[in-house]
């Protein structure tokens, strides 16, 4: 992570000699692509120097297009859409994300056949992602199929980067407009830094106030701003309506972490909301930026740890102030992106 989050400080570094603001989100999402493909895949991919990441461009599109397939009433018909622009587009730009997946899982299946690599990856203390599903077995003896791989290579993969990379832009973006909590995270990491140049994995523990204002950044602006559900049997509300089994239920994140009757002034960013004393009077579920139940985010350890380790490291660098000329127009494109991007002045420190 760290890794990854200095190649694109070092990017940063050259693009702000001429005192320009810099639009994040990009460079973020090839960020955290970057670090999702080392961390659960042990692929170096470079994307962020190969300019042009034709699987980040596919990911975009598809997030457009999902996004507007479900505002266009008769795309809701698969024929319709199947027939229209709109959906060959999507056909096109599918097939390019999972050309990308393949080769991915192609090239370890390659290295699989070589049997010393196969010993030496059953010997590693820390199996990765792709490993254990390619080691894994149903209860029959066999292994997953190449489209069961792929599709949990995917949804890792799309899970794994695009959420967490909208987290930290608009994180940068908080603490550019609040420039005092942005001094004090920056003090609470210099202060457990030391002397130190570099993160160690205990120094993330002790990023209290740091912590308090990523949670505070994910009540305002949740990269994952509603999920949906099929009813399996049907609901009656507490005001007696009630929905029938079958119907597709959309849980708005956004709107519970925005909420007056849950939320004092909602709209001010006030870290001092995840303090210890304040969350014990809250409802446990009031602040849900990775969902709940039994199907929720399998990889928000990862993700607050990513977060950490780009924060810390990016306010060592840099002091962050936003392009009042370019405010960020929120849009809920699957994940919470900004219409216009996200553009920030960034003043070398270090
Ligand atoms: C700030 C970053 C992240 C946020 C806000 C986030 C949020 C969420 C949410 C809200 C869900 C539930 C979706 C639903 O119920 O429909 C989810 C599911 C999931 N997330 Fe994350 N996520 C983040 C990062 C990650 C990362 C880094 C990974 C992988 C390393 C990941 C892997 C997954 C997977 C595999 C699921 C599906 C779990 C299941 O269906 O059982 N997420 N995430």
């Amino acid at each position: 992570m760290a890794e990854s989050t200095n190649v694109m400080l070092d990017k940063w570094e050259r693009l702000v000699t001429d005192g320009k603001p810099v639009e994040l989100f990009e460079h973020v999402s090839l960020m955290t692509l970057d670090s999702i493909m080392k961390c659960a895949f042990s692929c170096h991919s470079n994307c962020q120097t190969n300019s042009k990441n034709t699987y980040i461009q596919a990911v975009y599109s598809l997030c457009r297009l999902v996004h507007q397939r479900l505002r266009i009433f008769p795309y809701h018909n698969d024929f319709i859409y199947w027939l229209s622009p709109h959906g060959y587009q999507f056909r096109k730009v599918c097939q390019l994300a999972h050309d990308h997946t393949d080769k991915v899982i192609q090239e370890r299946k390659e290295s699989l056949k070589d049997e010393r690599e196969f010993e030496k990856i059953q010997k590693k203390r820390y199996l990765d992602f792709l490993d254990i599903l390619l080691c894994a077995k149903y209860e029959n003896g066999a292994g997953l199929s190449d489209e069961d791989l792929r599709a949990e290579v995917d949804t890792f993969m799309f899970e794994g980067h695009d959420t967490t990379a909208s987290g930290i832009s608009w994180l940068l973006y908080c603490l550019a407009s609040h420039p005092e909590h942005q001094a004090r995270c920056r003090e609470e990491i210099q202060e457990i830094l030391g002397d130190r140049e570099t993160l160690q994995w205990e120094d993330l523990g002790k990023m209290t106030y740091s912590t308090m204002c990523i949670k505070e950044s994910l009540r305002l602006y949740p990269p994952v701003p509603g999920v949906s559900r099929q009813l399996s049997k049907p609901i009656t509300f507490p005001d007696g309506r009630t929905l029938p089994e079958g119907t597709v239920a959309t849980i708005s994140i956004y709107l519970i972490h925005r909420n007056p009757s849950v939320w004092k002034d909602p709209l001010v960013f006030d870290p001092w909301r995840f303090s210890p004393e304040n969350i014990s009077g809250r409802h446990s579920h009031a602040f849900l930026p990775f969902s709940a139940g039994m199907r929720n985010c399998i990889g928000q350890q990862f993700a607050m740890n990513e977060m950490k380790v780009a924060l810390a490291l990016t306010l060592l660098r840099f002091e962050l102030s936003p392009d009042p000329t370019k405010p960020p127009t929120k849009i809920p494109q699957i994940i919470l992106r900004s219409k216009n991007g996200i553009h920030i002045y960034l003043k070398k420190i270090r």
